[in-house]
């Protein structure tokens, strides 16, 4: 603290514990969770896969037996439950509200989970919707869980910028896909990590291209992908190259994504154990 503080942060812009002390907004878990690492997963507009990216990292993290856990904070898409086929209802009791778990054990919670029915619309106003994804971080018991990752509702609005307050995220990883005005997406999504104080484990470029199961040639079918330039110009890393692959919407769809084969994620999993035994040494 400054000899000369007089407790007023707005007029001053000192790094000191006293500015962080009153700009810190992270709200503190539910008292029975034990949360290790905190993921999300950004993107720069809806329907580039993000919550497919979502998925597969907690497979992929599951598979290496870390206890995986989902927050779905895609509010007004949530499309994480029907991923994971998943039918029943998130059940509480007088200390909160348990995530439900999918058959391999990843803990869940989405707002899909809460209502009578899927097909239910959420009509509800930004601070409503923000709210509801601070409750499943406050009131969710997140109970020993390794990684958990938030499939974040798309763009930089209401709801994104109070789970980046409220939630002590580790690191966001931003998905694109080649058709995107990709140099602007993580330029923005970088200033926003940046104003956060949030570190971008990677990129994630989704349907990267098209192998032909005939040929074996892969086709770009959204044109020349960018994302290695973009990357380099701000100092990240491309964590993966999803291809469009028809088996991947279909297990979508069934809600098997438990099952999906591949090893496009198997990198990022390095990536996140060494994230993970950081804190340990
Ligand atoms: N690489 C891929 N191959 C095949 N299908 C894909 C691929 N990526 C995404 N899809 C399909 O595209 C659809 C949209 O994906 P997803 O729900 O993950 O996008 P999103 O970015 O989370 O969208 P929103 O933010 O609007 O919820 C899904 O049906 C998914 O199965």
């Amino acid at each position: 603290m400054s000899e000369n503080c007089n407790k007023s942060c707005e007029s001053c812009s000192a790094d000191c514990s006293v500015r962080n002390k009153k700009h810190d907004f992270h709200e503190n878990p539910h008292e029975l969770s034990n949360i290790k690492k905190v993921i999300g997963i950004v993107s720069g507009k809806g329907g580039v896969g993000k919550s497919l990216v979502t998925s597969m990292l907690a497979v992929t993290m599951n598979r290496l037996g870390y206890h995986t856990a989902i927050l779905d904070a895609d509010i007004t898409g949530p499309s994480i439950p029907k991923a994971f086929g998943i039918k029943e209802k998130a059940k509480g009791n007088a200390l909160g509200l348990n995530p439900v778990k999918t058959k391999t054990g990843i803990d869940i919670m989405s707002v899909n989970l809460l209502l009578n029915n899927d097909t239910d619309p959420v009509v509800w106003r930004g601070p409503i919707i923000s709210g509801v994804v601070k409750q499943f971080w406050t009131d969710v018991i997140w109970k020993d869980v390794d990684f958990m990752f938030i499939d974040m509702p798309p763009g930089t609005g209401d709801v994104p910028l109070t789970v980046f307050q409220s939630i002590a995220v580790d690191g966001i990883i931003v998905v694109t896909s080649p058709q995107e005005l990709v140099s602007m997406i993580v330029t923005k999504a970088v200033k926003m990590a940046e104003m956060m104080n949030i570190p971008i484990i990677g990129l994630v470029e989704n349907m990267s291209y098209f192998k032909c199961t005939d040929c074996g040639k892969e086709h770009k079918i959204y044109g020349d992908s960018h994302i290695d330039e973009i990357a380099s110009e701000h100092n990240l890393k491309v964590l993966a190259k999803l291809p469009i692959d028809p088996k991947i919407s279909a297990a979508c769809d069934k809600g098997i994504i438990e099952l999906f084969e591949g090893d496009w994620f198997d990198s990022v999993a390095k990536i996140l154990e060494e994230i993970m035994d950081t804190d340990k040494k």
